[in-house]
């Protein structure tokens, strides 16, 4: 599978699914970029060359185990992104170099970032590039990798059929995979909205509002750059008309003009799937758990000035934009109890953390007397004991009590931390100079705007200048690729057979890089 170096890394990683060798081909342009952008907590990159026989036989048995960690039908996502590079195509020849590769194949391990303009040169023993020195079948492959997980993965692994052992919610590590899935539910929100048109008079003022709240405060930086750039064009785009089709890559203007086809976190989400939010059946779960995710990832990131605007934006949108009616109206009903304006994070954090538990409540009742449940996910009183010991005034109390006497000052920090930092934390994005003007001039301008029907134009300046930034920045790297001038063919290095070990399985021979 080749990818053309100048896509986005995110559209490498998505090029995988249907494919039915789902590692991933790298090459020297754009082999830092997908590693970088992976949220897998370790990648596998496999060096090899077309020309080695070994390798040609070797490939169905990586793929064989890359089936289990890549792509949209992953069994196990989210845990190892599974990769390639043809040392034989003169292009990685220095990368391959990096690596002191010897023969062919030749397998590394590590957590993603660390390959990332690193190397192996056999001497670094406290190095965290590791070579993989077994896995030259599919079942040693992965036993080696279940010897270093402590992990139990089988190649028979099918989708829901098994345990999720790395990805179980109550372990509360876990939320760290759900950044895939905030971005998942903000696309699929938005083109809900969109599709069914769901933009008038009445409604558009809460939109720009709600996006105003996830330039600020969105926990995926792609998210808040599209959003800027989204909202800086917003009268544009609706209308569609006003713009030529050649800018957004789109000939016709349906819907809501060019906005639907505008990708509110980027072109390639959503990508079709689910990692934290995914239920054990294919019809639980998914977008509404992906959307209470990002209602509480922003509400632990407002200000504390911006905490009744985001609260009573938070109650607009889901009355206006959810289109699950009973959920809509219930929600409804618990933001027109609110009577005394929020002043601070801490209340509007713990008023929607209290509206989900109660939403929890009542359908724990349904779905065990529907028995709609999902077995793996059954509706609790959040967080438990397990997740958060500190949140319950008296360790003794059972956690299924229709009254907790719960801590709020330990539910408060449980729930910044958690959907703060460690929601984020295995997205490595570097929030740049930039993004920090932008979030800043946005800011002040929410708090001014809570009535705006429009975008106002100071906001919308400070988004567009920011937004230029970023072009410029994208603008020099495009032209950068433009400007390498061929990229040589692969030469054939030696003949393999003449330089051919056998291996000790009988399946496999080694090929000689040297
Ligand atoms: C605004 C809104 C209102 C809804 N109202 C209804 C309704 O009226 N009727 C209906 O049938 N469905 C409703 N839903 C859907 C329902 O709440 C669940 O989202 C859905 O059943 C999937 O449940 P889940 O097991 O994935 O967990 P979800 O309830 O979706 O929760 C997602 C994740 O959030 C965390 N979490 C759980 N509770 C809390 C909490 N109290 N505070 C912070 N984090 C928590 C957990 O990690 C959980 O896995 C609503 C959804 C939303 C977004």
């Amino acid at each position: 599978l080749l990818i053309n170096p100048a896509a986005g890394s995110r559209l490498i990683l998505r090029a995988i699914e249907n494919q039915p060798d789902l590692a991933v081909d790298l090459n020297v342009t754009n082999f830092d970029a997908a590693l970088k952008d992976t949220l897998a907590n370790y990648a596998i990159v496999e060096f090899f060359a077309h020309w080695c026989p070994a390798c040609r036989n070797y490939r169905s048995q990586y793929a064989k185990v890359a089936r289990l960690f890549n792509g949209a039908n992953a069994v196990h996502p989210g845990i190892i992104l599974m990769t390639r590079v043809d040392c034989a195509n003169k292009i990685n020849t220095k990368l391959c170099d990096q690596f002191s590769v010897s023969h062919y194949p030749s397998l590394y391990w590590a957590p993603p970032s660390k390959f990332v303009g690193g190397g192996w040169d056999g001497k670094n023993e406290k190095s965290e590039v590791q070579p993989i020195d077994d896995g030259r079948t599919a079942d040693r492959l992965l036993k080696w990798i279940n010897t270093k997980l402590e992990s139990s993965y089988n190649l028979e692994d099918e989708k829901y059929e098994k345990d999720h052992p790395h990805l179980n919610v109550s372990d509360i590590g876990q939320i760290a995979h759900a950044v895939y899935d905030v971005e998942e539910a903000t696309s699929i929100a938005f083109d809900i909205i969109f599709e069914h048109k769901m933009i008038n008079p009445d409604t558009r003022s809460t939109l720009i509002k709600f996006m105003q709240l996830m330039v600020s405060h969105h926990p995926s930086r792609r998210c808040r750059v599209r959003s800027a750039d989204i909202l800086a064009n917003f009268d544009d785009l609706y209308t569609s008309t006003k713009l030529p089709a050649s800018k957004y890559e789109s000939e016709n203007s349906t819907g809501h003009g060019l906005l639907g086809k505008f990708g509110i976190c980027g072109k390639e989400v959503p990508r079709g799937y689910w990692t934290f939010c995914r239920g054990s059946t294919n019809d639980t779960r998914g977008f509404s758990c992906g959307l209470w995710v990002l209602l509480h990832s922003l509400s632990v990131r407002v200000e504390d000035g911006e905490s009744q605007m985001a609260f009573t934006t938070t109650c607009d949108f889901i009355h206006q934009f959810f289109i699950c009616e009973e959920c809509r109206q219930h929600f409804y009903n618990m933001c027109s109890r609110v009577s005394t304006p929020f002043s601070s994070t801490r209340e509007f954090v713990l008023w929607l953390w209290a509206a989900h538990n109660e939403v929890n409540k009542r359908l724990k009742n349904t779905e065990e007397s529907l028995k709609t449940s999902d077995p793996k996910f059954p509706k609790t009183i959040w967080p438990t004991k397990r997740l958060c010991p500190t949140c319950y005034s008296n360790l003794n109390q059972n956690e299924k009590s229709s009254s907790i006497d719960w801590d709020h000052d330990e539910v408060f920090k449980f729930l910044s931390s958690y959907y703060g930092s460690m929601l984020v934390s295995l997205n490595k994005e570097k929030d740049n100079k930039q993004i920090q003007i932008k979030r800043n001039a946005v800011s002040e301008q929410v708090l001014q705007s809570t009535n705006a029907f429009v975008v106002p134009a100071g906001a919308a300046l400070a988004i567009a200048v920011a937004s230029c930034l970023f072009g410029a920045l994208a603008c020099f790297w495009r032209s950068r690729q433009k400007n390498r001038k061929y990229f040589p063919k692969p030469q054939p290095l030696k003949d393999c057979p003449e330089e051919a070990e056998a291996d000790e399985t009988g399946i496999l021979l080694v090929c000689k890089s040297k």
